[in-house]
Parts: C-alpha cells; structure tokens; sequence
C-alpha cells in the first residue's frame, strides 16, 4: 500500500519503517527540516533498539522515503497516518493544533478518497473536529479513523511489529477493511484486531495508560508502606504478581512513572472527565502520589545525613533517562532529583548510556553549572559521597561491588530503582537505601 505518516518522531518513525518493512511504500513527512534531512543522510535522530536494522533494508530497498513537503507525500497515499505531538497544553488539555492544522492542510490536497488516521494519542471527539477540519477544505471523500498506538520507547519496534492487540475506530466498512489489511501481517499469531467506534477507540488509549500509571502509582504506595512497618515490597510483588487477576507486570516499585505519554496522558483523561462533570478521584490521587514519588529519593538523602543542606557533598547519578533503553528524558525523575539536589548545594557527577545530550538540552543551567557528565559509568564513582540511581539500564545490574569501596568517598547507594540483592549487600560494606525494602547497613 502507498502510505503517507505526517509526524516522524518515535512513533511516526517507528511505525513508518515497520510499515515499510512489512512491503508497504511510505513516505514520511516532518516540518523539521534538519530532521528530514539527517533521516535523507541515513541517520536515526533517535534510540530505539533495533530500528537502525529495518530503517537501513526500508531505504535501501525504496521502500521509505523522508521530505518536508506534505503535499507531495499524500498525493498517492491511500492512509495518511498522524502521528503528530499532543503535548499537554492549558489545565493538562491535550494540545491538538498540530493535529487540527494539518487535518485543515490536508484538506486543501486531497482530492480522492483516503483514509486519514490519528495514531497521536487524542482526546474523545478528535476524529470528529478532524473530520471537519477536512471537509471545509474539500469536496473529495476520506474517512477518519482512530488508532492508537500502544508501543513502549526502548521496545517499540517489538512492540510495533507484534502487537497484543490493534484497535481500529470507525464506523466506515471500506476504512476498516484497508486498516485490516494493513495490519494483518502483524497479528498473524493471532492477537486480535478489534474495530470499535472512534470514540471507543479514542478512550482505549487514554484508559490503558491511566490504568497502568494507577497500578505503578499503587505499588509506589504500598512501597511507601513497606518502609514504614518493615515490610518488603519485592515479596510484596512476587505475592500478588502470580495471581494472574493482577498480573505481574508493571508492579515494580520506584521513584514514578516518567515518559512522553503516562503523565500528559493521565492529566488529560483527567481533564476530560472534568469538562464532562466527572470528578476523576483516582487520577487526582495518582498525579499527587506520582508528583512526591518523583522526588522520594532526596527525602530519604536529607534523613540519611540529618540536613536538607547538601553544600560541600558530590552525588554520582546513574541514569538520565525516564526508563533504559532509551535517550527520552521527557518527564525523567532524574531531571527533577538533580534540580532538587543542586537547589541543596550538591556537586554532580552524571551518566547514562544513551541520554547526556538529551538530558543537556533539557535541564536547568544551575544543574548543567554544578554537574560533569562523563562516559562510563566508574567514572560517576569517583571521590562521590553517595550513589543514586535513577534508570535501571542493565549496565548498573551487576556491577563490580569492590569498585563502590574504592572509588567512593563512602560506600553508600539511594537505590530508585531497587537493582540490587538485600542479601547480597548486606554482605558488603555498603550503606545501600532503596525503595519500598530494609535500609542496609545503615
Ligand atoms: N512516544 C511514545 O512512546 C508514544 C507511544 C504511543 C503514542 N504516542 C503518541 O503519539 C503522538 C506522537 O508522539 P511522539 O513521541 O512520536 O512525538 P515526537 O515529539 O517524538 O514527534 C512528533 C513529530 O511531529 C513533527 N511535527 C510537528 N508538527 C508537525 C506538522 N505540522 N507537520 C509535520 N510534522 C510535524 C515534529 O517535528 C516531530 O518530529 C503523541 O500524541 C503521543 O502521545 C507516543
Ligand atoms: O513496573 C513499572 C513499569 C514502569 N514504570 C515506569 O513507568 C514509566 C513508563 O514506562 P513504560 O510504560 O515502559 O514506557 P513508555 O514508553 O512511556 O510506554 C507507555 O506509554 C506509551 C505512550 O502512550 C504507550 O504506548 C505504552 O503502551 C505505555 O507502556 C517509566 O517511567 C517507568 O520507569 C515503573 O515505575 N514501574
């Protein structure tokens, strides 16, 4: 099929090379002219695992291509995918003028039939205000169709190319038949395509991220418990996890959820549950929760050393990004600990495999003043009073204990992310406080 994406960041570039990759002609269309221009030069301005492998055949086999022109990359196309930003503007309100602007531009090119998509996460009635944003400008038939994607940053090619489950919004047969056809190659273990209504389908995608920032929202809370009567929050998990009503996944306690998509995205279900009359109570509990959990590892800093005066002390920090597997720092609770750090006096010394120049870019000046970033992950331990890691990247699972001992000024870890065995650090000397577990050697 010839298909247009109009919007080439994490999703639209990841589903544009796997949409290629399964035979499709795609052209990808992006306002960001340097964009364009270093993904014409070969070059992935993002890292994703694996993406670099099918982004090479696609393009190689002509079958991917990139421009600024939106015009020229719909003419053919028989979908046009949106896969535009919807960032949370006024009161956590999606934002959806890049949408709507070019719903308005499309409509002024199209003039056969075609299938206009919205893979941005979008609030309940979009697909109706793009419907009217293209017809003003046109008299050519089209559908609008809603289809969210539910691809994780760090496996979303995987997560693209086998997904648990498509969901189509449309009430048109002949959309629903072409978005099948699509997708068929990407279901053919049998997880299902379901078709629903826009609204449905527009909702799906806000309910499933709600529902999984509550159950992370939920663990951190039980967490918050554990400390206090001296429970374990491990066992915790490994209790309930294996009752398959709850599941075991997305149970891991830390210091919150983080990404592009479960804080814009609770803040504006949230919302619309407000603008409809619907008083949202757990989502207001989840955001306030979320908001302190963000920052719990510098609470535990101030009672471990008796002062919220940080000044004379250096923090290595592993971990920039809002997860591993990936440079998106976007909502990273590293950003926000570092500013709370710094605000108290402390010295950093910063890494992360992936994220240093993204976290560069975002960060504040007094952090980018009083931090150094440095290549690996030793050189984070060098003279440091305390280690706090913020990204569990599968390099800072097992390292060398003996480097801790004699690289730190003091052997001592804030552990947002829970790596290490209790056991095992008993044994060493080192001062290890995580979340939601016994403090060790302390
Ligand atoms: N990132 C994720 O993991 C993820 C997963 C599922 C859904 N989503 C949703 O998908 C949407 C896109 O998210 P993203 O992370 O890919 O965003 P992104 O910011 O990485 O990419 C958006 C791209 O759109 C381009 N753009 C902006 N205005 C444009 C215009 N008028 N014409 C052409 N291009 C334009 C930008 O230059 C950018 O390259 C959002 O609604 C998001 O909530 C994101
Ligand atoms: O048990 C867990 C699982 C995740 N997290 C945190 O939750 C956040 C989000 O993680 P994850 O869901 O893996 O990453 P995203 O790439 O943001 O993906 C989410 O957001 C996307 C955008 O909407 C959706 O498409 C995906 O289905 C949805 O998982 C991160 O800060 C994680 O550290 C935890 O704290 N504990």
């Amino acid at each position: 099929m010839n298909i247009a994406v109009v919007g080439t960041g994490y999703v639209g570039l990841v589903s544009g090379t796997c949409f290629a990759d399964s035979g499709n002609d795609i052209t990808c269309v992006d306002i960001d002219e340097n964009k364009v221009k270093q993904l014409r030069d070969g070059e992935i301005p993002i890292y994703e695992p694996g993406l670099k492998t099918i982004f090479d055949r696609s393009i190689r086999e002509g079958r991917l291509r990139f421009t600024t022109d939106l015009e020229e990359a719909v003419k053919d196309a028989e979908i046009i995918f949106l896969c535009l930003p919807t960032p949370p503007g006024a009161d956590g309100q999606a934002d959806l003028s890049a949408v709507l602007k070019v719903a308005g531009q499309l409509g002024k090119m199209i003039t056969d039939y075609k299938v206009i998509v919205n893979k941005s996460t979008v609030p309940v009635g979009t697909a109706d205000r793009v419907r009217e944003a293209v017809a003003e400008n046109t008299d050519a038939e089209f559908d609008v169709v809603s289809n969210p994607e539910f691809l994780r940053e760090g496996a979303a090619v995987e997560d693209f190319m086998k997904p648990e489950r498509v969901v189509i919004g449309t009430s048109s047969e002949r959309a629903a038949e072409l978005m099948t056809t699509l997708y068929e190659p990407f279901v053919r273990s049998g997880n299902p395509i379901i078709v629903m209504d826009e609204r449905s389908s527009e909702l799906t995608k806000y309910a499933a991220n709600a529902m999984l920032a509550t159950k992370i929202t939920f663990m951190n809370e039980i967490a918050n418990i554990c400390e206090k009567v001296g429970a374990n929050v491990d066992n915790i998990r490994r209790g309930i996890g294996t009752d398959s009503r709850i599941g075991k996944r997305f149970l891991f306690a830390g210091i919150g959820y983080g990404g592009s998509c479960f804080p814009k995205d609770v803040q504006a279900i949230h919302y619309t549950a407000g603008q409809n009359g619907y008083d949202f109570k757990i989502l207001d509990s989840v955001m306030k929760v979320n908001e302190k959990q963000k920052v719990s590892i510098v609470k535990k800093m101030e009672d471990y050393y008796g002062t919220s005066d940080f000044s004379g002390k250096t923090f290595g920090i592993w971990g920039l990004s809002f997860k591993p597997e990936t440079d998106d720092i976007r909502e990273a609770p590293a950003l926000y600990i570092a500013e709370e750090l710094v605000e108290r006096g402390a010295k950093l010394i910063a890494y992360d495999p992936e994220a240093i120049e993204t976290f560069k870019k975002a960060t504040t000046k007094e952090v980018l003043d009083n931090t150094t970033f440095v290549l690996n992950q030793q050189d984070a331990l060098v003279d440091v009073d305390a280690l706090v890691i913020c990204t569990e990247w599968n390099e800072f699972r097992r390292p060398t204990i003996d480097r801790f001992q004699d690289h730190m000024k003091k052997a001592v870890i804030f552990d947002g992310r829970n790596l290490y065995d209790l056991n095992r650090a008993k044994k060493s000397n080192i001062t290890y406080i995580s979340v939601g577990r016994p403090s060790i050697n302390v």
